[in-house]
C-alpha cells in the first residue's frame, strides 16, 4: 500500500551569521546550506497495517508524512501510495488519503460542523447513502451530536479533534496519517479517539500511520513501530520483539493485605529485587528482574509458595522507556 525507497528530503537555508551584521549581509552576499532531513530511507507498509511512525522532535517525520501526502516532492528516491506518486498525482492521491495534522484544522472554522462534513462529501464525491451511513456510525462512536451544529471556533480541543477524525475518514480513505492526534487532549478523549481508528480499521481494513509522542497510543493501535532519528530509520519492526530486546527487565507487581509480611525466597533473591509500596488497605511489592536469568513463572511460584497473596500483575516494559534508551545507547 505504501512503498518506500530510499527517500532522501533536502531543504535548502539561507547561511546567515548572527545579530543584525549577519542578517545583512546574508540580503546582499547569499549563502545557501542544505539540511537533510530525510536521509535514504525505505519501508513498505501493507493494506490494513497500523504503524507508528516515531522519534524525536526534527527526527523527521512529518517531513517524510507531507512527501506521502504529496505536499513535499522529495530529493531524490521513491515514495507510491496505492501505485500512486503523490506529488505527481496529488488530487488522485488526496482522493485515497485522510489526514489529521495536529493543531490544523480541515473543518471551515465559522460553519457548524455538519456543513464542513456536507463539502467535503461533495469534495470527495461521498454517495449520498454511504454518507449517511458513515455519519450515523461515527456520530456514534464519537458522539458528535451535540457537535453537530456547532461551529468549529466555538469547539473544546477534544470536541475538535474528534470532528478532525472524522473529516479524516469520511470518505472512507485508502490511508489516513494521523500526526499527534491525542496531543493536549484528557484521557476519556484519547480513549475514544484510538477507540475509533481500531474499529474504522478493523471495519474498512483502513491503512494508518500514526505520529506521536503519546507510547500509550502506540501501545494500544499499533502492533508495527518505525522509529527516525536524524531522517534515518533506527528500528522498523514490531512493537513485541523490541520490547523483548530492549526492556530485559520485567516487574511483577503482588498484592498482599495490609499488614502482611513479605519474604523474597532464597532461590531467586541473587535475581531478583523487592521493593514494597503502600497502598490504601492493601500493600505491593513489585519483584523486577531480567527476563534473561529468570522466568516470570518461576518468580510467581517461588513468591506464592512464602507469601499470602491477593492478587498478581505482570507489567509489560513501557515503549517510552526503550525508545528512550535506543536514543541514548543506539541499537
Ligand atoms: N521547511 C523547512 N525548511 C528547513 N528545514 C526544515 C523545514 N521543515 C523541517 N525542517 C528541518 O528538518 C528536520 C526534520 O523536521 P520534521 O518537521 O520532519 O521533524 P519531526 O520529526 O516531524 O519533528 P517534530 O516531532 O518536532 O514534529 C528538522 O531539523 C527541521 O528543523
Amino acid at each position: 500500500m505504501i512503498s518506500v525507497h530510499q527517500l532522501v528530503k533536502e531543504y535548502t537555508l539561507v547561511k546567515r551569521d548572527p545579530g543584525l551584521r549577519g542578517a545583512m549581509k546574508s540580503l546582499i552576499n547569499r549563502q545557501y546550506e542544505k539540511k537533510t532531513a530525510v536521509d535514504g530511507i525505505s519501508f513498505q507498509i501493507e493494506k490494513g497495517e497500523m504503524v507508528g511512525y516515531i522519534g524525536a522532535n526534527g527526527a523527521g517525520k512529518s517531513t517524510t508524512i507531507k512527501m506521502l501526502t504529496g505536499i513535499l516532492t522529495p530529493s531524490s528516491g521513491e515514495v507510491r501510495v496505492n501505485g500512486i506518486i503523490p506529488y505527481k498525482r496529488r488530487k488522485e492521491n488526496a482522493k485515497q488519503i485522510g489526514a489529521v495534522f495536529g493543531q490544523r484544522t480541515q473543518l471551515f472554522w465559522d460553519i457548524p460542523v455538519r456543513e464542513s462534513f456536507q463539502l467535503l462529501k461533495e469534495i470527495y464525491e461521498v454517495p449520498e447513502e454511504q454518507f449517511s451511513e458513515t455519519m450515523e456510525l461515527f456520530t456514534e462512536v464519537l458522539q458528535l451530536d451535540a457537535l453537530l451544529p456547532v461551529p468549529v471556533r466555538q469547539l473544546s480541543l477534544g470536541q475538535k479533534m474528534r470532528c478532525e477524525l472524522a473529516a479524516a475518514f469520511i470518505h472512507r480513505p485508502e490511508v489516513v496519517y494521523l500526526d499527534e492526534p491525542t496531543i493536549g487532549l484528557d484521557v476519556a478523549v484519547k480513549v475514544k479517539i484510538r477507540k475509533f481508528i481500531r474499529e474504522m480499521n478493523a471495519k474498512w481494513g483502513t491503512t494508518v500511520l500514526l505520529t506521536t509522542h503519546d507510547m500509550q497510543d502506540i501501545e494500544e493501535i499499533c502492533s508495527r513501530i518505525i522509529i527516525i532519528d536524524g531522517g534515518a530509520i533506527l528500528y522498523d519492526g514490531s512493537l513485541r520483539e523490541i520490547k523483548d530486546r530492549f526492556s530485559a527487565k520485567r516487574e511483577i507487581h503482588f498484592e498482599l493485605d495490609s499488614g502482611q509480611a513479605f519474604a523474597l525466597p532464597d532461590s531467586i533473591s541473587s535475581k531478583a529485587e523487592a521493593v514494597l509500596e503502600n497502598g490504601e488497605g492493601t500493600e505491593k511489592v513489585i519483584v523486577s528482574f531480567s527476563h534473561h536469568e529468570l522466568k516470570a513463572s518461576e518468580v510467581i511460584s517461588a513468591v506464592l509458595q512464602l507469601n499470602k497473596i491477593t492478587d498478581l500483575s505482570i507489567q509489560d516494559p513501557k515503549i517510552e522507556t526503550i525508545v528512550e534508551e535506543i536514543y541514548n545507547r543506539g541499537l
